[in-house]
């Protein structure tokens, strides 16, 4: 694209600036219904933080609310959501239809200055416009842009809203894939960072990195983070769109239905995900040594959340106890046979099947965000590779009920074929642990991701919790 603009400003106004409360008491009531709403609804209240806008664009106004309400950070730690909004001026209320409804409305206000009709951002192609020519140089506008032709939303269960640009031009080809994140934390966000630096590092098992929106710090204030001179956090990310893709998850599933051995699929991906550690071990350098007794601490608060928030997990409090001991007196036996354990890093964080997509190019990893119902510092900080390995056979195993396998082993073929095809694809990077430590830890990783997963079900897909209920039972029991 040369001989185009500069990518468009990002603007930002302190308050509900250029939102008028009908519009925010709109939202009050259509923001709990979305997908994205990242905790139950109860009791909590939305609060302007900032506003944003672009330049040159009059319709496209972002929300950004601070959530608050009992159980909520506050302040700097509060929950914070991004709400793209399109107001554009119109003379007759639009009648609330389904065909309005899909079409984005979210209701027509009428205030002092008149009436606008105010569609949701994430599906409107003004304010897919204005997100990407605010990453990217662009060649035209929304009326007449060619890089908007057969521009749509990804449907589904999405943490965040992700839009195919099918016609974006880039440097490789045609075709992109823009990202607002939903929910807006201080500083870097993982899912910029890590893809820019897997990208400048040449590693090509991530969708290549092609540009981010960055929220500037408003006026007059200290940003106070590391995300780069005057940015805040990140609203949205730009990558390469992967052509002839299919979702890892639906793969696995459609191998369980056709009762298909999954386990070269699997051992592929499990090469990838070793090459992916060392990518990120070497673009973003070796973390601290693992400190036993603050890691099992974290293991442990998450459990017992888990078993705050969901009565049916109850039974299986005293063995999630008894591994963690068992772990706590093994790391700390390994540790001083070893003068040290290993070294933490960067890691996916929350990896699975559908953060994986199968192409013509082979497997593409996405999505590094981290948990998104886990705190920022605690998703961003350097981890265990391990995490990312038992986040994948929890995978294989969601796979095999969603797939009803109705063969006993497919799941345990599936999952040992990705351990294999990890193991072949790791490098030795010296400061390993014992097989014997690695295997009780991977047991109580495995665990603490089913125990995240039953809270997640609990919360978003109850009909799914057996799922990784289940398999709190059977690695206990194991
Ligand atoms: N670069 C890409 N090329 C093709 N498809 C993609 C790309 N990035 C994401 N997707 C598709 O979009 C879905 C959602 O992306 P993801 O980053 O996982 O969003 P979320 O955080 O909302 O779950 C993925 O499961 C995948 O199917
Ligand atoms: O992809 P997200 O970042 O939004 O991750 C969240 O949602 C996932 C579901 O969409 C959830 O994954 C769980 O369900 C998957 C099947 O749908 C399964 O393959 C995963 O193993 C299981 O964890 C993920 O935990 C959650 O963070």
């Amino acid at each position: 694209m040369s001989g185009v603009s500069p990518a468009r400003t990002v603007h930002v106004s302190p308050g509900a600036a250029h939102l008028p409360p009908e519009v925010l008491a709109l939202l009050d009531t259509w923001l709990p219904e979305q997908r994205w709403y990242p905790v139950p609804a109860e009791g909590v209240t939305h609060e302007p933080w900032l506003t944003v806008t672009f330049g040159g664009v009059a319709d496209v106004v972002v929300a950004l609310l601070r959530l608050a309400g009992p159980g909520l950070a506050t302040g700097d730690g509060a929950l914070v959501i991004q709400v793209p909004l399109v107001l554009t001026p119109t003379a007759e209320p639009e009648a609330d239809t389904a065909d309005t409804e899909a079409a984005g409305l979210i209701g027509t206000v009428t205030t002092a200055s008149g009436t606008a009709t105010v569609h949701d951002g994430g599906v409107h192609p003004a304010a897919w416009h204005a997100y990407f020519t605010a990453a990217l140089p662009a060649a035209c506008e929304p009326e007449d842009c060619a890089e908007l032709r057969d521009a749509r939303r990804i449907s589904g269960e999405q943490s965040n809203t992700s839009v195919v640009l099918p016609a974006l031009p880039h440097a490789s080809g045609r075709g992109g894939m823009l990202k607002i994140l939903r929910t807006v934390a201080l500083g870097p966000h993982p899912d910029v960072v890590i893809p820019e630096a897997l990208t400048r590092a040449g590693w090509d098992g991530v969708p290549r990195f092609l540009g981010a929106v960055p929220l500037p710090a408003p006026p007059g204030t200290a940003t106070g983070t590391n995300a780069g001179p005057d940015v805040l956090a990140h609203l949205a990310v730009l990558s390469e769109l992967v052509h002839d893709a299919t979702d890892g998850f639906e793969l696995a599933c459609a191998y369980a239905a056709r009762g298909e051995d999954f386990g070269e699929r699997a051992a592929e991906l499990g090469a990838v995900v070793a090459h992916l550690h060392s990518a990120l071990r070497d673009a973003l350098g070796p973390g601290p040594t693992l400190e036993a007794a603050g890691f099992m601490g974290v293991l442990r608060r998450r459990a017992a959340e888990a078993f705050a928030d969901v009565p049916d997990l109850a039974p299986q409090r005293a063995g999630v106890t008894a591994l963690y001991d068992a772990v706590s007196a093994r790391l700390a036996a390994a540790g001083e046979r070893a003068g040290g354990l290993v070294r933490l890093q960067s890691i996916h964080g929350d990896l699975h099947l559908g953060q994986a997509l199968h192409s013509p190019d082979g497997w593409k990893v996405l999505d590094f965000e981290g948990e998104p119902q886990r705190p920022v510092a605690e998703r961003t900080a350097p981890d265990l590779p391990l995490r990312d390995v038992a986040g994948m056979l929890r995978s294989l195993d969601y796979a095999g009920a969603v797939g009803s396998a109705t063969d006993p082993h497919w799941v345990s073929h599936a999952q040992l074929a990705f351990l294999e095809g990890y193991r072949q694809g790791s490098e030795s990077v010296g400061d390993t642990l014992d097989v014997a430590t690695a295997e009780l830890l991977l047991r109580a990783l495995t665990v603490d991701k089913a125990l995240y997963e039953v809270v997640y079900e609990f919360r978003h897909r109850p009909a799914w919790m057996h799922i990784p209920l289940t398999a709190v039972e059977r690695v206990l029991a194991s």
